[in-house]
């Protein structure tokens, strides 16, 4: 019926929930376009936030245009425009002039343009100007009636993230259609938090985002959806946490010998903090509840250790565990050593990976399903619909932020609400760790082993080069090993693996023939990755060259070398991750920073690294002079993706918006009482973005 109204142009009220289709000039096609951005709704639609303002500046003559800048300018047109067709495209082109000079526009395949610029024909452009066989050019210049110049001047316009066929200009159109249309009275959030926390409503903050008369005015429109962001995210949470951790386990466990004999057998001595944690896992899993337990611990601070013993005593309780890490080589690498620690106790591992064949997983799946299997250690393969598990108690998830929420709910679905480890060596600060994870508990080893020799560090330019091979080499003469992690090409995968065929073999005519030198690089098959992890475990291999895939957790601790190129290209916290790979051992370890940059932020930097092997120290360095960013890869997560907000920038209102979720938590958790329906409302779509 919509569409009728729509097209009598009658009166219509449009809906949070609408398609997008009911707003006027979306048609099928343009409805696909919207989706690749993920844009269904309308209210997908009103909260796709701009990325940035364009601010609209004054005319400026054309003699003061200036090559790689934004500039309006009014020009009339002084000579025949050009219309000219080049492989397909069609080139529109026509001298502009004012009393200071002249300037080049250019359109590309608008060849409608001819029927309105002509010469003699004054026009209001704006655009990027660029400088070409020494005239300067305007190429597709916005244009601009005197009505909409006047209108713009001194804004702030909308920017948003686009996709191809999709103009800022559809999608600036189609919001305000829907801003104006929408009902966007009836604020969901209770007017006592506003209030406090001294917060615009919602109409004004939607409006204000999108379409700012001023800067502040921009700001306290953020500030409000930051706040919303984060006060969702923490008010599901805290649902989640009571709803499902507070739930009786099925899977009680009964403390084992075998534990503590795993303890004795080690090599080592557990440090205290492991002591700790372990203590805290064993309350977990005997106290009756499902077990929800966030264990960070800085790189090389042994979790997988932790891990081993909380799946022992699962087994040894009569149920399944599963691990899941996310690589194959990780997998593999955990197989192993659990294999090697547990079998002992009459534990049976298997592993479960994609590259495995048909064959393979089949016979797994049937160890699984018949327990015969006792721990799964694998990657994504483990939520495959064709697994079957047979009492499975307990799920280790590693690297946690390398999958989403929806992952990790995937794999409880496959249990009867097992019991969750999710292990992280994410350095974030542990105030913001509770907010962020909280639905887990937190158990943090911060402390690293004792017989530890702390690595030694040096950043370095190309005329040390020559050195740094003779120090590889004698290395490798006492039996260690080294990695080397190649320059970055950001361009693609393929360049990227040829690039690091080529550095490979450079490098080896630079060391003698008797160091073996292999490469891993993205492109590989797993299979391959698989072979030459295991070659460098086994010590057949001397100097692994790779991209970064060696990053997440391998752990080789008889590797002494870590060396990067082109350190500088790298987050602080990422190289901290790779230089995590060496010192896990008993020997001396040694990070080479290779960097050519001159700049003094970056060499500032980089000495960051060079004095901490601290990664929650390195973390909050390089927050202080790099701004968030990217830094710990956070972004990446599911759970961590807010549109708006940024979870390190955005700290103090993190803090409030939780603050005020957690008042409203301890009233009433499950937004029961009248005056929080629409907030229920708002939640659950909102928790159903996030989880399903
Ligand atoms: N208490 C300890 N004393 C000495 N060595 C230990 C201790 N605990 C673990 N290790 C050893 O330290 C190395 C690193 O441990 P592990 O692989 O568990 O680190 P991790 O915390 O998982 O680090 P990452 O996040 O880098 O993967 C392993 O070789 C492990 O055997």
């Amino acid at each position: 019926m919509k569409t009728d109204l729509k097209s009598e142009g009658m009166e219509q009220t449009m809906e949070r929930k609408d398609s997008i289709s009911v707003i006027k000039g979306i048609g099928e096609k343009t409805q696909k376009l919207f989706a690749k951005l993920d844009i269904f709704t309308v209210e997908d639609l009103i909260e796709h936030y701009p990325r940035g303002y364009d601010e609209y500046e004054e005319i400026i003559p054309v003699g003061q245009l200036v090559s790689g800048t934004i500039a309006t300018i009014e020009v009339s047109i002084v000579a025949n425009p050009q219309l000219k067709k080049v492989r397909g495209l069609t080139i529109f082109t026509c001298r502009g002039r004012d009393y200071s000079g002249d300037v080049m526009l250019t359109w590309f395949n608008m060849p409608f343009l001819k029927n309105t610029i002509r010469i003699g024909t004054r026009l209001i452009v704006r655009g990027a100007v660029t400088r070409k066989n020494q005239s300067l050019v305007m190429e597709q210049p916005k244009l601009l009636s005197k009505e909409e110049y006047v209108n713009c001047l001194h804004t702030l316009q909308p920017v948003y993230s686009l996709t191809k066929g999709l103009s800022n200009h559809m999608v600036t159109k189609a919001i305000q259609t829907a801003v104006k249309e929408l009902d966007l009275t009836g604020d969901y959030l209770p007017s006592e938090i506003r209030k406090k926390y001294k917060l615009v409503d919602y109409k004004s903050a939607i409006k204000r985002i999108h379409f700012p008369t001023d800067k502040h005015t921009m700001l306290e429109a953020r500030k409000r959806i930051v706040f919303d962001e984060f006060f969702l995210f923490s008010l599901a949470m805290m649902q989640i946490k009571k709803t499902k951790n507070n739930k009786k386990s099925r899977y009680q466990m009964d403390l084992s010998e075998d534990c503590d004999q795993l303890i004795e057998n080690l090599p080592y001595d557990l440090t205290n903090a492991q002591k700790k944690v372990w203590q805290e896992i064993k309350a977990d899993l005997t106290g009756g509840m499902i077990a929800n337990r966030l264990i960070q611990g800085d790189v090389g601070s042994g979790k997988t250790i932790i891990a081993a013993l909380a799946l022992l005593m699962t087994v040894k309780n009569g149920y399944q565990g599963a691990i899941m890490v996310p690589t194959e080589v990780l997998a593999k690498q955990h197989y192993e050593s659990l294999t090697k620690e547990l079998s002992v106790f009459g534990v049976h591992c298997i592993l479960l990976v994609g590259s495995m064949t048909a064959k393979e997983k089949r016979e797994a799946y049937k160890k699984i399903q018949t327990h015969e299997a006792d721990i799964i250690v694998g990657t994504h393969a483990l939520i495959q619909e064709k697994v079957v598990y047979d009492k499975l108690a307990l799920v280790v998830t590693d690297e946690q932020h390398r999958f989403g929420v929806k992952q990790r709910e995937t794999f409880l679905s496959k249990g009867e609400n097992p019991h969750v480890l999710v292990m992280s060596a994410t350095p974030i600060p542990r105030t913001l760790a509770i907010i962020l994870y909280g639905d887990l508990d937190l158990s943090v080893i911060d402390e690293l082993p004792a017989t530890r020799l702390p690595i030694k560090n040096c950043v370095v330019n190309e005329s040390y080069r020559p050195n740094a091979y003779r120090f590889i080499e004698k290395e490798i003469k006492k039996g260690r090993q080294a990695y080397v992690i190649c320059p970055m090409v950001e361009e693609s995968e393929t360049m990227e693996a040829e690039n690091v065929i080529d550095y490979t073999e450079k490098l080896k005519q630079n060391l003698p023939p008797f160091i073996v030198v292999e490469y891993l690089h993205g492109k590989m098959k797993a299979k391959e990755k698989n072979e030459i992890m295991e070659r460098f475990v086994r010590g057949e291999i001397h100097v692994l060259v790779s991209t970064t895939v060696v990053e997440v957790g391998v752990n080789v601790p008889n590797a002494t070398i870590m060396m990067i190129e082109n350190a500088e290209r790298f987050g602080l916290a990422q190289l901290h991750q790779l230089r995590g790979r060496v010192g896990r051992g008993e020997y001396q370890s040694y990070c080479i920073l290779f960097s050519n940059a001159e700049k003094k932020e970056t060499k500032e930097r980089l000495d960051i690294l060079n004095h901490s092997n601290d990664g929650f120290y390195i973390a909050s360095e390089d927050l202080k002079l790099r701004g968030p960013g990217d830094l710990f890869g956070i972004r990446q997560s599911g759970m961590l993706e807010f549109k708006m907000a940024d979870v390190f920038n955005d700290a103090e209102i993190l803090k409030d918006a939780s603050e005020a979720a957690k008042e409203i938590a301890k009233k009433d958790v499950r937004l029961m009482l009248k005056k929080y329906v629409a907030l229920k409302e708002k939640l659950h779509l909102y928790a159903e973005d996030i989880y399903l």
